[in-house]
């Protein structure tokens, strides 16, 4: 079953209870929350005090995805915003083992992701200790940016390396996905969509869902 995970980075801030709750009556499965701290990526977003007000209005998974330096730092603070799955990148963590470890131990899944230059041996001794990779398929930063087609060899690829090992991981997709390429994203192995621009820019949030369910069902 693959599973939608709109980026709350398109919603409107200024309305956001009532943009969650379209996207949640819609039948999406989680809500992607991205963090980012204006250093490892160049924006800043939001943080854990948005993560704990969206928590009390909402049932969806809370899907976070931390694109700032050193999470180590933070990492309590966004379990007690109510996150559901951290997803930390590895290339902002100067020991990834020791991150992974620590979300664990919080009783919460963990996620490593990897910008698109990142190859997919880095993965390689921690890969049985994580319940996701996220591939990003734009340069982290913004939302709206073009696929880079290049990522499906990687989602193939990281499907490849995941049976391999017989784990059950979820590989997550995140960026520029919309209705027309979603299908070549699911048919290279992955199962968790993340779409920003495509699902909370919509002029009718319903009727993207349902097209996003129709391509990938
Ligand atoms: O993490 C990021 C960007 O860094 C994403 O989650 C984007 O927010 C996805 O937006 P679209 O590319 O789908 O508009
Ligand atoms: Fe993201």
């Amino acid at each position: 079953m693959v599973k939608l995970s709109p980026s709350i980075l398109s919603a409107n801030f200024a309305n956001l209870k009532e943009d969650i709750e379209k996207v949640e009556k819609a039948g999406v499965d989680m809500l992607h929350i991205d963090v980012m701290d204006g250093q490892f990526v160049p924006n800043i977003s939001i943080g854990p005090v948005v993560l704990k007000s969206v928590s009390k209005i909402t049932n969806l998974i809370l899907d976070v995805h931390l694109m700032i330096d050193e999470p180590d730092r933070y990492i309590k603070e966004f379990v007690d915003g109510g996150a559901n799955i951290i997803t930390v990148h590895l290339e902002a963590c100067t020991h990834i083992h020791r991150t992974i470890q620590l979300i664990k131990s919080y009783g919460v899944k963990v996620g490593v992701s990897l910008n698109p230059g990142t190859p997919l041996n880095h993965l390689e001794y921690i890969l049985d200790d994580v319940d996701m990779v996220l591939l990003m398929s734009v340069n982290p930063g913004f939302g709206g940016q073009k696929f880079i087609p290049a990522i499906k060899d990687k989602i193939r690829e990281l499907k490849k390396m995941i049976d391999a090992r017989g784990l059950n991981i979820d590989i997550e997709v995140d960026g520029g996905i919309k209705v027309d390429n979603v299908k070549e994203v699911v048919e290279a192995g992955a199962n968790v969509i993340v779409a920003g621009s495509a699902i909370f820019g919509a002029d009718n949030v319903e009727e993207s869902v349902r097209s996003f369910r129709e391509e990938i069902k």
